[in-house]
This record gives C-alpha cells, sequence and structure tokens, in this order.
C-alpha cells in the first residue's frame, strides 16, 4: 500500500498535511500520536472511506478495515453478520468467520445480537469482519478497545500469523509497551507522518527504504508494481 501526499480538512482545521507511507507485504506498522492528531482521519483515508482534498492511495490486492466504532446493525446475530459479510466478500460460506469467532473465543455468542453483545465482544465482531476474507492489507483502529488480557493476547496471535504469510497490517496504538512489535512506527504529527525508531526493522527483501523514512525505515517508495489503485485527487 502506497500513501501520497494526502491532505485532509475539517472546515478550516487542516488534519492532514501531506502525509505519506509506504507499507510491504508482510510488514507490521504502528500509526502514534497525540489525541486529535489525525490517526484516525487518516486510517479512514487509507481504507477509502473518507474522501481527501488531495492525494492519493494505493492497495495491492484486498483491503481490510477495522474501525475504532464498531459499525454493526444492533438488530443482527453475530452469525447473521458473518453470513452477510461472506456474501458480501462472495466467500462460499461464513466458516472463516467461525474458525475466527472460536479464536477470539466468543462462538457462544453467535446467536447473540449485536445490540445485546458487550462492548468487548461487539469489539471482536467488528475485527472478525475485517478478518474475514484474509486480505493483503489489514487497517486496524484501535482495535482491542475493551479485550481483556487473554483476548488482547490471542489478537496478537492473529495478526502475528498473518505477518508471517504476508500479509500487512497497520494499527494504530497508544500503547508504549507494545511499540517494540512493530516493524515500523510512525508518528503522526502536524498533519505528516515521521518515523520513529524501533527496536528491530522488518524490511522485506527486494524492497529498498526511500525518501520518506530515516535510514533505517522502510517508506514511500515504488508504487509501479500496484496492481489494484484508489486516485482521490
Ligand atoms: N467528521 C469530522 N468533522 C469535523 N472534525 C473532525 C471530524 N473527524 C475528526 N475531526 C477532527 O479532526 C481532528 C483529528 O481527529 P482524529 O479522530 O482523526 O484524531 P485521532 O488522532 O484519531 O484522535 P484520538 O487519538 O483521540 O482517537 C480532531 O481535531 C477532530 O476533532
Amino acid at each position: 500500500m502506497t500513501a501520497r501526499l494526502l491532505h485532509k480538512a475539517y472546515g478550516r482545521r487542516q488534519v492532514l498535511r501531506g502525509a505519506e507511507l509506504t507499507v510491504y507485504p508482510g510488514q507490521l506498522v504502528a500509526v502514534v500520536g497525540e489525541n486529535g492528531a489525525g490517526k484516525s482521519t487518516l486510517l479512514r483515508a487509507l481504507a477509502g472511506t473518507l474522501a481527501v482534498d488531495r492525494g492519493e492511495v494505493r492497495v495491492r490486492g484486498r483491503l481490510g478495515y477495522c474501525p475504532q466504532e464498531p459499525v454493526l446493525d444492533p438488530g443482527l446475530t453475530a452469525l447473521q453478520h458473518l453470513r452477510y459479510f461472506a456474501a458480501a466478500y462472495r466467500l462460499p460460506s461464513p466458516a472463516p468467520g467461525r474458525a475466527l469467532a472460536r479464536e477470539l473465543d466468543y462462538e457462544r455468542y453467535l446467536g447473540t445480537a449485536a445490540g445485546a453483545m458487550s462492548g468487548g465482544t461487539r469489539q471482536k465482531l467488528n475485527l472478525t469482519l475485517a478478518l474475514l476474507h484474509d486480505p493483503d492489507v489489514l487497517l486496524l483502529d484501535e482495535p482491542y478497545q475493551g479485550f481483556d488480557w487473554e483476548t488482547y493476547l490471542r489478537f496478537w496471535k492473529l495478526v502475528e500469523e498473518r505477518r508471517r504469510r504476508g500479509k500487512a497490517v497497520v494499527v494504530i496504538t497508544h500503547l508504549v509497551f507494545e511499540q517494540d512489535r512493530f516493524d515500523v512506527l510512525a508518528e503522526l504529527s502536524g498533519g505528516v507522518l515521521r518515523p520513529r525508531p524501533v527496536a528491530a526493522q522488518h524490511v522485506p527483501s527486494g524492497h529498498a527504504a526511500s525518501q520518506h523514512s530515516a535510514p533505517r525505515h522502510p517508506a514511500p517508495g515504488d508504487a509501479a508494481s500496484e496492481d489494484q489503485g484508489r486516485r482521490s485527487s
């Protein structure tokens, strides 16, 4: 995924001022920044659910997006959501959703209406819907709010397993203690993304770092081989 020169204002409030990001297959990227810095705005722009004023986002492969607030129909059960999204993604069955419900330990609530679920269970379902079609690029906006510790660990197992299979994952996080899990830390400040050092860097072979990043960070680069794109300028 490559995002170039993203600009977004809400009225006179200029939130994104040329934010740029490149995420390679198999990379785990954290977006950090102060409250109100524009992290959710950035993720919505990357996901294509928010039109930017200027800039371009290109995505190679399938995209999954888990918004901060679960977007669920309170009258539908978890299983109905899984069926609905499986059909939307043209999956033959909701079986992958059931497997994820098992992994995230909420299978017993599959028959419960979203409106009657706890916040944590709603968030698990929200995450499941983003993972259902095994996306190549996964965008997660503070995905574990309301998770207990056990679920938080299960969440990271799911993410690590995807990373091993070459899937790219971008996570908005406020949790300082987990930041060494990531290959890249990108701090949103003043409407632009700046790389921050992390303990270990993961740059898939064949990809060169480029001008956006400090020397040890991969960053916006070659988008020439991308096969699916979205223009927003
Ligand atoms: N739909 C909107 N209309 C007007 N202003 C908005 C809208 N959405 C966000 N904003 C403003 O844009 C700025 C960035 O908001 P955003 O939610 O993207 O920040 P954030 O970094 O994700 O914040 P947090 O860490 O608190 O979740 C804030 O000042 C917010 O008030």
